[in-house]
């Protein structure tokens, strides 16, 4: 077994690996069953992996006993990633009675998300038992905080479950009193340094495992590994980074980062967050795809006439236009949100659930995308709109965004796949700001039945009479599946009805937010969830020719009011295809 131990947790180069086999190990025993990703909440959430070793010079002690959250973590690090020596030195020389801990840092702590998800949904863990036995959270910024004033910043943010308001303030004091706060700078060694003391203080000697999460502008990003890297990581357990995107805005800046993050990590220490992955009905496609005898049947050219996905929100950049005109919706929104549901969508059945099997399949999708052509794309910007009364701004009213700005806040796009599966069909993308409504869904659209007999009962437009099933991602997640149906009667008229699975009549459980699922991803050490570079450089090699033509050409967005549908554009493009949009109608 050939371990990758933590270039981050490191201080040599030189690679660690440990030989396991009959001549050094005498026996392996894996007690207790993990929270494997199915099964979270019932049941122990621990491996127990013993390896008695033989007793010859070189090789580890002769008992040694290590625990991880999860297999994988073992695999990946922590004690059986040292080397002999360092094997008895750091972890494993005791190791029956070493416990591990997992210190988690948040870079940017005084930030927006940080208050608006990490520390709700690192609460909503904890209240859910999720975190390990010790774990303790570091808040890291510049900013000049005390761990009280921390307490009191996080604590503003914590909520209780809908449905589980038992013990709630109490859970929140004892999560508050794992919170602390270190400020310093993020390119200075010494202030990383400072970090370290103070995680060592709290890890108190036990197997460390340190999460930090990059919640900070990514300029700054290679700086922080660094310092983190030489001065902060762990040495005897895993250092995993989550990095949030911007991952760059094309493909040289994207490889450029890459690179830096390469020089100071490994690449499966590298998790890339992309919250959409971690929604609930994102997480369900493949599962309602690939466990539906129903439906995969049907997913190909040969029943699909398009796929539509949309992503709309009912307010602007409010806040984050000096981001946001950097970046514009195309790389906000449709070169990931987007296009990680568009994969998940198209991909080919895994060879299994593991991370890279999955992760495979969807860089194929992407390695066999059509160039995205300039002709099948629509942008538009909101422009000011006053209803009842009211004013709204538009895009370029915000202060911290140029007069003159060329920057999208709407943009639609038709692509294809050129494989067998997916020949002509065309993906309808759509994602705006400032729109009528907040939803994000993905809607697939049948092709119409061959020699219908029902055809004289639904008048001219068979469009209306397709199946189609919708996978409403937000709000009010739902599935459901347009049918024909007979109207009860005597007569024969036909009725369009949905089968409908809306979650919040059927499930009583709280959903959980998606950073609550990625969070918990990366401290078990599961990747499935998370986007590796090959699939980003992918992206980026999609969308980037079309992001430089437009800009290159400074073509102008189509406005369109704020609070209204969006560019007529978007109707022209999808028409090309013979394509409807099927959002129009929000009851639909
Ligand atoms: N907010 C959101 O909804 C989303 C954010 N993201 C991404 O997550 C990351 C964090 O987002 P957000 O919290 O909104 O970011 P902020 O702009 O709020 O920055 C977070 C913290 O970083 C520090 N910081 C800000 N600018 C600089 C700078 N120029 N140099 C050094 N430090 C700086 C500040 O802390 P201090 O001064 O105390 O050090 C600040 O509190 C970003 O990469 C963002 O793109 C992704 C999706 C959604
Ligand atoms: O990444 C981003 O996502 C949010 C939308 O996330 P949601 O979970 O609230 O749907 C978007 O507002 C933001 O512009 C973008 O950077």
């Amino acid at each position: 077994m050939a371990l990758s131990a933590a270039k981050l947790g490191s201080s040599r180069a030189a690679p660690r690996m440990i030989l396991l086999n009959h001549a050094t190990v005498s026996s392996i025993h894996l007690k207790s069953s993990p929270s494997s990703i199915y099964a979270r909440g019932v049941g122990p959430r621990y491996w127990h992996l013993s390896i008695v070793c033989k007793k010859e010079a070189g090789t580890p002690p002769t008992s040694s006993i290590s625990k991880a959250p999860l297999q994988k973590d073992i695999e990946n690090g922590s004690c059986l990633g040292l080397s002999s020596e360092e094997y008895n030195r750091e972890a494993c020389l005791d190791a029956s009675e070493q416990e591990s801990t997992v210190s988690i840092t948040v870079f940017g702590a005084s930030g927006d998300l940080a208050k608006k998800k990490i520390f709700p949904a690192l609460f909503a863990l904890y209240y859910e038992d999720c975190l390990p036995k010790h774990f303790t959270i570091f808040g890291y910024a510049r900013s000049k905080m005390t761990d009280a004033e921390l307490r009191t910043m996080v604590s503003k943010t914590l909520t209780c479950r809908i449905d589980k308001r038992e013990n709630c303030g109490q859970k929140m004091e004892q999560f508050l009193e794992r919170c602390f706060y270190h400020s310093g700078q993020y390119d200075l060694e010494e202030s990383l340094a400072e970090l370290d003391k103070k995680l060592k203080e709290q890890e108190a000697g036990r197997l460390s495992n340190r999460l930090f999460y990059l919640s900070i502008p990514p300029n700054i990003f290679i700086d922080v590994v660094k310092s983190a890297s030489k001065s902060a990581s762990s040495k005897n357990g895993w250092t995993r980074v989550i990095v949030e995107k911007p991952f760059g805005r094309d493909t040289e800046s994207s490889a450029a980062l890459t690179r830096g993050l390469k020089q100071y990590l490994e690449e499966d220490q590298i998790f890339r967050i992309d919250h959409y992955l971690g929604k609930e009905l994102v997480e369900n496609l493949s599962v309602l795809r690939f466990s539906n005898l129903v439906f995969e049947p049907l997913w190909s050219r040969q029943y699909i006439r398009n796929v539509q996905l949309t992503f709309s929100e009912d307010f602007g950049t409010e806040g984050r236009g000096g981001y946001f005109d950097n970046y514009g919706i195309i790389r906000d929104i449709m070169q990931n949100h987007l296009l990680q549901i568009f994969t998940l969508f198209a991909m080919e059945t895994p060879i299994s659930l593991d991370a890279e099997d999955i992760r495979n399949e969807k860089a194929k999708v992407l390695h066999s995308m059509k160039p995205l052509q300039l002709e099948d794309v629509v942008i538009g910007q909101y422009k000011s709109h006053t209803r009842n009364g009211i004013s709204y701004p538009g895009y370029t009213d915000d202060k911290t965004v140029p007069k003159n700005s060329l920057t999208p806040t709407f943009a639609a796009a038709a692509l294809f796949i050129d494989n067998a599966r997916w020949d002509g069909v065309p993906f309808l993308m759509k994602a705006g700001k400032a729109l009528h409504t907040k939803q994000a869904e993905i809607r697939v659209q049948f092709c119409h039945v061959p020699g219908n007999l029902y055809k004289r009962c639904f008048g001219t437009d068979i469009d209306l009479a397709t199946n189609e099933l919708i996978i409403r991602v937000q709000p009010d997640e739902a599935i459901y599946l347009k049918i024909n149906n007979k109207l009860p009667g005597l007569g024969m008229k036909l009725d369009r009805s949905n089968l409908n699975l809306l979650y919040s009549s059927r499930y009583s459980k709280e959903i959980p937010d998606a950073y609550e699922r990625l969070l918990l991803d990366a401290i078990e050490g599961e990747r499935r969830l998370f986007i590796r570079s090959d699939e980003l450089d992918a992206a980026w090699e999609l969308f980037t020719p079309l992001l430089k033509e437009l800009e290159e050409k400074k073509i102008a967005p189509e406005l369109y009011p704020y609070g209204s549908r969006g560019p007529v554009g978007a109707h022209y493009l999808a028409a090309k295809y013979n394509v409807r949009w099927g959002d129009v109608n929000t009851s639909e």
